[in-house]
């Protein structure tokens, strides 16, 4: 018999989102005629705009012609293609602080943080937020780059977690952080919605040079951010090229969560300790792991990243910003302290001395309302629940009138 990998069975509960999934379906057991809303998992509610349809039918279209057709990137004509959307990400995207060729156009941010674990192997030490999207530390836990879990601490053992408060804005303080080979870091933040100033990434680029880390920046909701000043890139900040990847993705902003099309950067000064560039090596591990995205859904980037695209995203995230301030604003009325929602589509809400399982269960049963309980993205995470701004208006009023009517 084979052996169980000894690294997946440290993991101690599901996958966060699943678990939510599971507890929709139990309630609708139990109460099948109920109308629930969700504000539970950021998944994308508005349809694709008018141009990157156009975008994707025209690549379908020109797939079913002999002379057209492209299959893996390895042909000239798809490499033209893949050249194509890494200029616009480039210039439309990074305004040209960044070079088509430090580009690698993925499948999303989430496989491509699958990917990195495997670029760095088991011997790196790692930080994380706390809270956190979960797949920084279950992805670290899985590839074996952490200890235990440790039921005292109810946490991995050999994890460096930065305690991410409302005493420090949600963002690491680094004098209380100890030395990591990775340090992730995501902003605008997924949970809290908190999102790093110049100053603070000026700090954390400073430190991670300064300790010779690589930081691992998730830039996937840097189209939220609309207040000016507020850095979009990690790349914006001086000495981040000798330091740090970011990955990001047209998942939230242009509705890509089911077409699937994100992209990596490292920059071409990113070095490990011996000097071999990290850029060649993460091109060797996708390379040989990974067959490219969907080149229909290349075709929907090259769209989505045009002009017009452009300006039919500030359209659809303006669109999710008002329903956060919907929420942030119905969640205040019932004097829930409310943080994150204004340059984020999450909004992190306070319930001190309460376990944040148990306020999910509360306002699922009571509001038929689906959020996610913060204990699920780290310990700091507990005493708060997570809202999401991603829903159609109408059932956003909907929910906060429910829980005005539940939660007084
Ligand atoms: C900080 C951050 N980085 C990457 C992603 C996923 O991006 P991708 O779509 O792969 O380009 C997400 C998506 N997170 C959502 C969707 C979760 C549920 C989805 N099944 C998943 O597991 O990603 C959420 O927190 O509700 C994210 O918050």
């Amino acid at each position: 018999m084979v052996k169980r990998n000894e690294n997946i069975a440290k993991l101690q509960a599901g996958y966060l989102f699943p678990e939510i999934g599971r507890r929709k379906k139990a309630l609708l057991e139990k109460e099948p005629d109920a109308k629930l809303i969700s504000l539970g998992i950021g998944n994308t509610t508005e349809a694709l705009s008018t141009h990157i349809v156009e975008g994707l039918h025209k690549e379908v279209t020109r797939l079913g012609t002999s002379e057209g057709y492209t299959g893996y990137d390895d042909d000239a004509q798809a490499q033209a293609f893949l050249d194509k959307l890494k200029t616009r990400i480039s210039n439309n995207w990074y305004n040209g602080i960044i070079s088509p060729e430090e580009i690698i156009v993925s499948d999303g941010s989430k496989p491509d943080c699958g990917r990195l674990f495997f670029l760095f192997g088991n011997n790196v030490s790692v930080a994380v937020q706390d809270p956190a999207y979960p797949v920084y530390v279950d992805g670290s836990v899985m590839i074996g780059a952490t200890g235990n879990y440790n039921s005292d601490t109810e946490e991995f053992d050999g994890i460096e977690y930065m305690r991410c408060t409302e005493e420090n804005d949600f963002f690491p303080d680094l004098s209380k952080v100890k030395r990591t080979d990775l340090i992730y870091i995501c902003s605008p933040n997924n949970p809290t919605g908190a999102v790093a100033t110049k100053k603070e990434l000026k700090e954390l680029v400073d430190f991670a040079r300064k300790n010779r880390s690589i930081i691992i920046f998730d830039a996937a909701y840097s189209e939220f951010i609309r207040e000016k000043g507020l850095p979009r890139s990690i790349f914006e900040i001086e000495g981040a090229r000798e330091c740090a990847i970011e990955v990001s993705s047209l998942s939230k902003p242009a509705g890509f969560t089911g077409v699937r099309l994100g992209w990596t950067i490292v920059p071409k000064e990113l070095k490990f300790d011996d000097g071999q560039s990290v850029g060649k090596d993460w091109q060797r591990v996708v390379g040989t792991l990974f067959n490219g995205s969907s080149n229909i859904a290349q075709w929907g980037a090259i769209a989505a990243l045009s002009e017009t695209g452009l300006s039919e995203i500030k359209e659809t995230v303006n669109y999710y910003m008002e329903n956060a301030k919907i929420i942030k604003n119905g969640l205040d009325g019932l004097g829930i302290k409310t943080f994150g929602g204004v340059n984020s589509p999450y909004i992190w809400a306070a319930f001190p001395g309460k376990k944040s399982w148990d306020v999910f269960e509360d306002i699922l049963t009571k509001a038929h309302v689906v959020t996610t309980p913060g204990a699920g993205f780290g310990k700091a995470g507990e005493g708060f629940v997570r809202f999401s701004a991603f829903g159609k208006t109408s059932d956003i009023k909907e929910a906060v009138k429910r829980l005005q009517e539940n939660l007084k």
